[in-house]
């Protein structure tokens, strides 16, 4: 299937979908289609190739991730939940991308406990309270030169202040919150 089709027929889906369950963890509470746009300038114009996303849910995000990256590039994606990754994994093989992605099934704390490789880029979208605990292990995963994006960084500014807080202060990244769909938070390691 075309990717441009999926991802129209993924965002009426998640609009029809978000308005009508109830339960929080059935919504599939996607980025909007202009961070989708934003994340994919960041991976061309930064020759991105290895991605870590954490938060798949039905793969919306990392559809565009995938998408973006050079043939000879990978994004891990993180999510919880086995009725999203199954969602997501039929959604990568509908756009034929499925030979760029791994979706593990951990949460983001026991993961990052046990990673050592280096990323280009991660892109945290999933439970928020969590980062601050996991805040050491995300900076260390970067590679100099690498980015950090995390989203909801205006529409839930103060449950994000905290980590970000962190990075500023670590000294080790040039930061700035863009006004792209929820708000943007985009570091830079330096080199
Ligand atoms: C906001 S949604 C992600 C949306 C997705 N990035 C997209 O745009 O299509 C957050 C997801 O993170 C998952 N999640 C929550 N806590 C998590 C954790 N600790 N580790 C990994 N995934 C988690 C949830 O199950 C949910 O599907």
């Amino acid at each position: 299937m075309k990717l441009k089709e999926l991802l129209e027929e993924l965002e009426t889906l998640g609009k029809e979908n978000d308005a009508s369950v109830e339960q929080k963890d059935r919504k599939y509470l996607n980025i909007t289609r202009d961070t989708g746009e934003f994340l994919s300038v960041l991976i061309k114009a930064g020759a991105v190739r290895q991605v870590l996303e954490i938060g798949t849910s039905n793969g919306y995000s990392t559809l565009w991730i995938a998408s973006a990256l050079p043939e000879d590039g990978h994004v891990t994606t993180l999510e919880v939940s086995p009725f999203k990754i199954s969602q997501a994994k039929s959604n990568f093989k509908r756009a034929n991308l499925d030979h760029k992605i791994t979706v593990v099934q951990m949460g983001a704390v026991d993961y990052l406990g046990q990673a050592s490789r280096l990323f280009d880029l991660v892109f945290l979208d999933a439970d928020r309270a969590s980062y601050v605990q996991v805040a050491d292990q995300i900076v260390s995963l970067i590679r100099p030169g690498g980015i950090l994006v995390c989203d909801n960084a205006v529409s839930h500014a103060e449950e994000l202040r905290e980590f970000i807080d962190f990075v500023d202060s670590t000294g080790g990244f040039t930061t700035t919150t863009v006004p792209v769909g929820k708000g943007e938070f985009v570091a830079c390691k330096k080199t």
